[in-house]
C-alpha cells in the first residue's frame, strides 16, 4: 500500500483547512493511499511531523499551510535528505509558490491535482544557512507579515497585508546597500529588495514576471530610494509587472547574491523569508538547482 504523510498548520490563512481533512483522507484512501497526518500544535512544530522518516517509508508528503508552512517542511527534507515529492496545499493567506505552481486553491480540487502525479523538480533558494522556497526581503514592506497580528490576517487575508503597507510608507528609510553577483558591483540606497525564486510575493504576484522555478536563477528586485514623488507610479507599475525597465529600479538574474549594509550604525532590521522572520544583512544568497520533486499544476 501506498502511504501519504499529511503534515498542516491549522492556523494559516483563513484557518479553514481543518474542515476538509475528511475529504483528504477519503481521496487519498480511495486511491490507494494510508494516510499519516501530523497536526502542528504551535510555531515551529513541523519539522517535528518529519522526524525519523524511515527511507521509502513514504511515497508523498503533503504540506498544507501558507509559505512559512512549506518553507518549514522542505528546510526539514532537505536538512535530512528526505527525498519524497511533496504536495502543497495552498492554506495560507497569500500562498505564492503554489500560486506558481498553479495548485488549485479549491482544496479538493488541489486534492484531485496532487493524486495525478505531475511532479516537476524545482530550483530552491538559500539564505545563509536556511533554504526558502519564494523570496528573501529586506526593507519596507518586508517587515509587514512579521508585523501583522494573526487575527488580521485570518480575517482579511492578502488585503491585510497591503493595509499593513500603505500604514508603513511614513517609516520610508533608505538602506544603503552593497549587492554583489558573480558579474557586477553595485551600491545603492533602495528603500526595499526582494530575491526572488518564483514571480510574486506578499500576494503581488508580478513582481519578477520572468521568473521560472525552474531556470537555476534567481531575481533580484529592488527599489532606489528616492523621494515620494517620483516613486509613488512605480507601485502601480509593480503591480501590472510593468517596472523593470523603470530608472528607479535595479532587476539582476543570477545564481549568487551577497547583500551587505554598508553603514555599520544603519539597523537594518531582519530579513523577511518566505513570509517568516529571517537572518540579520549581510544575506549571502545561493540556489540549488532543481533541488526538490514537487507536485504542479503546469
Ligand atoms: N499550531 C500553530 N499555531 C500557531 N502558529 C503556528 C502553528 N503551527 C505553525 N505555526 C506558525 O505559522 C507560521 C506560518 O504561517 P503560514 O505561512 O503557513 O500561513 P500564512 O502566514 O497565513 O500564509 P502566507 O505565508 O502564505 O501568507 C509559521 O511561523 C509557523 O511557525
Amino acid at each position: 500500500m501506498k502511504k501519504v504523510k499529511l503534515l498542516y498548520n491549522p492556523m494559516s490563512g483563513n484557518r479553514r483547512f481543518p474542515n476538509f481533512l475528511d475529504d483528504f483522507i477519503d481521496r487519498f484512501q480511495r486511491a490507494g493511499y494510508e494516510v499519516n497526518v501530523f497536526r502542528s500544535l504551535k510555531p515551529g512544530d513541523i519539522p517535528i511531523g518529519l522526524e525519523n522518516i524511515v527511507e521509502d517509508e513514504y511515497d508523498t508528503i503533503v504540506a498544507a499551510g501558507g509559505d512559512g508552512t512549506v518553507n518549514e517542511v522542505i528546510n526539514k527534507m532537505l536538512e535530512d535528505n528526505i527525498d519524497i515529492p511533496l504536495g502543497i496545499v495552498p492554506a495560507g493567506t497569500a500562498n505564492d509558490f503554489a500560486a506558481h505552481l498553479n495548485m488549485p486553491f479549491e482544496f479538493r480540487e488541489c486534492f484531485d491535482t496532487i493524486l495525478k502525479g505531475n511532479i516537476k523538480e524545482v530550483d530552491i533558494g538559500k539564505v545563509n544557512d536556511r533554504y526558502f522556497i519564494n523570496v528573501c526581503a529586506g526593507g519596507l514592506l518586508s517587515t509587514v507579515s512579521h508585523e501583522i497580528d494573526r487575527k488580521f490576517k485570518n480575517t482579511l487575508g492578502k488585503m491585510a497585508y497591503y493595509l499593513k503597507g500603505i500604514e508603513q510608507l511614513p517609516k520610508l528609510k533608505p538602506i544603503p546597500l552593497k549587492i554583489t553577483t558573480k558579474e557586477e558591483k553595485i551600491e545603492e540606497e533602495v528603500y526595499l529588495f526582494l530575491i526572488l525564486n518564483s514571480q510574486g510575493a506578499g500576494g503581488f504576484n508580478k513582481l519578477a514576471p520572468m521568473a521560472t522555478i525552474d531556470d537555476g536563477l534567481l531575481e533580484f528586485v529592488a527599489v532606489k530610494a528616492r523621494p515620494l514623488h517620483e516613486i509613488a507610479a512605480l507601485f502601480v507599475k509593480i503591480l501590472q509587472g510593468e517596472h523593470l525597465n523603470d530608472k528607479n529600479i535595479i532587476y539582476l538574474q543570477d545564481n549568487y547574491f551577497k547583500v551587505e549594509c554598508t553603514d555599520s550604525t544603519y539597523d537594518p532590521h531582519f530579513s523577511d523569508v518566505d513570509g517568516e522572520k529571517g537572518p540579520h544583512l549581510p544575506l549571502e544568497i545561493s540556489l540549488e538547482p532543481r533541488k526538490l520533486s514537487v507536485f504542479a499544476n503546469l
